[in-house]
């Protein structure tokens, strides 16, 4: 196998595609009407890129095919969920630049929330509770530790900040007055839905996910709203019963979730990273001369962190799927 990397930078220029959206890892490209030169209002490309982040840092170096990887994981876990909500993936005959890290899905209004739920306490969640005894305002039982289970899935939501910003924590009651009762219960139900499932199917594969991130957009049509639209939503005025909650960007991923191995799993310390334990074990040893405590950027990774990097997260897709990965083409 002698891995190629994609995109060292944000986001790469792609023939007849605009870009939308560049986030840290992964882009939204706008496919353009080569007769007209005029974007298509119904479609997006969402393109996965071999970035990695640690310590709130893109690495300079990429790590060959997890954005394969992740694309090929997400696509995935979109089949097992089709039950709980439908879902934004149109295809995945892209473009021959980005096969096997790109899909075409649906261009949707989403909705102004970050859908987190979790089932393990740790990272942000935990110091809440230790400050306040529970998370986003659910009162959780007393004792819990750093990685302990929780009695069931929790929905510990945040709004979507600004580029580069960390997404702050809201309560349910904010989530209503961002996008009305009924889409929130929805909402909430939906990802901790998600999430449990996720976990029942995880934990037969020797994984525990102990929170993840998941967004949810709904169809301009069933809006009333024209394609192009970009008209303010009232979205307290949604029926959910009515139009569909559609499932969006990626699902159940290391990237947007937290993986665990459950045979490492030990409440009352930090859990190691199913994915990024390696990364963060070099970036925090004295082989990187680097402080992380410093604004400096993280060094080049030496090859051995990249290829046991890529080999996790090769891993956990072939143990979670069952399936082979393949690069560059879509399951
Ligand atoms: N998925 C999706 C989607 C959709 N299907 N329709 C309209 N908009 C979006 C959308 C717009 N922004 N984001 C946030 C996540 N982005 C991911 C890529 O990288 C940038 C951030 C999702």
């Amino acid at each position: 196998h002698v891995p190629t990397a994609h995109t060292p930078e944000a986001a790469p220029q792609l023939p007849g595609h605009e870009l939308l959206y560049s986030g840290k890892v992964r882009g939204l490209y706008a496919p353009l009407d080569p007769a007209t030169g005029q974007r298509d209002q119904e479609r997006l490309l969402l393109v996965a890129s071999d970035r990695i982040s640690a310590y709130d840092h893109v690495l300079d170096t990429p790590i060959p095919d997890k954005g394969s990887v992740l694309t090929q994981m997400s696509l995935w876990w979109f089949d097992q969920l089709a039950d709980l909500a439908p879902h934004h993936v149109i295809s995945t005959d892209v473009p021959e630049q980005v096969a096997g890290r790109a899909v075409y899905v649906r261009r949707l209004r989403m909705l102004p929330v970050e859908c987190v739920a979790r089932a393990f306490l740790t990272g942000g969640g935990l110091a809440e509770y230790a400050a306040t005894g529970t998370v986003s305002g659910v009162p959780l039982p007393e004792g819990l530790v750093d990685g302990s289970r929780l009695p069931e899935p929790v929905f510990t939501p945040s709004t979507k900040a600004p580029m580069g910003e960390h997404d702050q924590p809201i309560s349910f009651a904010e989530v209503e007055e961002l996008v009305g009762p009924r889409l929130a219960a929805r909402v909430r139900d939906l990802t901790v839905a998600i999430l449990q499932r996720g976990n029942e199917i995880a934990a037969d594969r020797g994984i525990l996910i102990a929170d993840t991130k998941v967004e949810f957009g709904i169809d301009p049509a069933q809006l009333g709203l024209g394609d192009g639209a970009d008209e303010e939503i009232d979205w307290a005025s949604v029926d959910p019963d009515v139009v569909d909650v559609v499932l969006a960007d990626e699902v159940l991923t290391p990237d947007s979730s937290r993986f665990w191995r459950a045979s490492e799993w030990a409440p009352g310390r930090t859990q190691t990273s199913y994915d990024k334990q390696v990364l963060r074990d070099w970036l925090t040893s004295p082989a990187s001369g680097w402080d992380k405590a410093s604004d400096t950027p993280p060094p080049t990774l030496p090859d051995d962190v990249v290829e046991l990097t890529r080999a996790r997260y090769v891993e956990a897709y072939e143990t979670l799927t069952g399936r082979p990965f393949t690069a560059g083409t879509p399951a």
